[in-house]
């Protein structure tokens, strides 16, 4: 039987590219997806808030969900974790409405394992040059941290073949639109699989 489940979207990309600012931008428009908050042991930076940007926890907290399955995945990216919380998306999935997460890429690939149907996106940056450019510009990064966060730039575009989607953030604009296409896309898709189903079962019954 095919369900009503909501769809699974997984935005993913190197760090600065701007998975974090087309997703805001985003969500100012697409107001149907429903954002899940990670949780990081990372402390917040300027502006940022707990329970709105992300779940700030400590170390041994964010062990322990680990430890009883209540991270769908997780990752440890440059000194910290960050996981999605399981219950929030299953429940939501369940409820018909469509998941986005914006994680980075060990993370996405773990979520392919357990969702399959799920729809991944790779965010890629213009150049290697301005995605340094851009981590360098955005100043929340020491000078080492950067050079970490590129390091794990070039091994994490090395995954891309393993997205459904890949999009190039030249501008957030033509980025954003680029995902709305793919979401519209997807759910047109779903419908005729659905509709396809349907027509199957009934000529079953005859
Ligand atoms: N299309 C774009 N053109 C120019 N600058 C951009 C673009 N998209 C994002 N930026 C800038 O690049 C910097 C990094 O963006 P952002 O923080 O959204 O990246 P990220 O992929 O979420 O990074 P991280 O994975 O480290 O959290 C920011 O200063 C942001 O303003
Ligand atoms: N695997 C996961 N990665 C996540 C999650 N939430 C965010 N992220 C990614 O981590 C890096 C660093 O983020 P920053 O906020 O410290 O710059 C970035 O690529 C995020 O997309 C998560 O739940 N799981």
């Amino acid at each position: 039987m095919i369900d009503k489940k909501g769809i699974l979207f997984v935005l993913s990309g190197p760090s600065g590219v701007g998975k974090g600012t087309v997703r805001k931008a985003l969500f100012e428009k697409a107001t149907d997806l429903q954002y899940s908050i990670s949780v990081t042991t990372r402390k917040p930076r300027v502006g940022e808030q707990d329970g709105v940007d992300y779940f700030f926890r400590e170390k041994e907290e964010v062990e322990k969900m680990i430890k009883h399955g209540q991270l769908l995945e997780w990752a440890q990216y440059v000194n910290n974790y960050y996981g999605t919380p399981r219950e929030y998306v299953e429940k939501t999935l369940q409820e018909g409405k469509d998941v986005f997460l914006e994680i980075e890429v060990q993370g996405a690939l773990q979520v392919k394992e357990n969702f399959s149907e799920g729809v991944f996106i790779f965010l890629f940056p213009p150049s290697l040059e301005e995605l340094k450019n851009r981590i360098v510009t955005r100043g929340t990064e020491t000078e080492e941290l950067v050079k970490n966060r590129l390091l794990a730039a070039k091994e994490e575009i090395e995954m891309m073949e393993a997205y459904d989607y890949v999009v190039v953030n030249d501008e957030v604009d033509h980025a954003v639109e680029k995902i709305q296409a793919i979401v519209q896309s997807e759910h047109c898709k779903r419908e005729r699989v659905a509709k396809e189903y349907k027509k199957v079962l009934e000529s079953d019954e005859k």
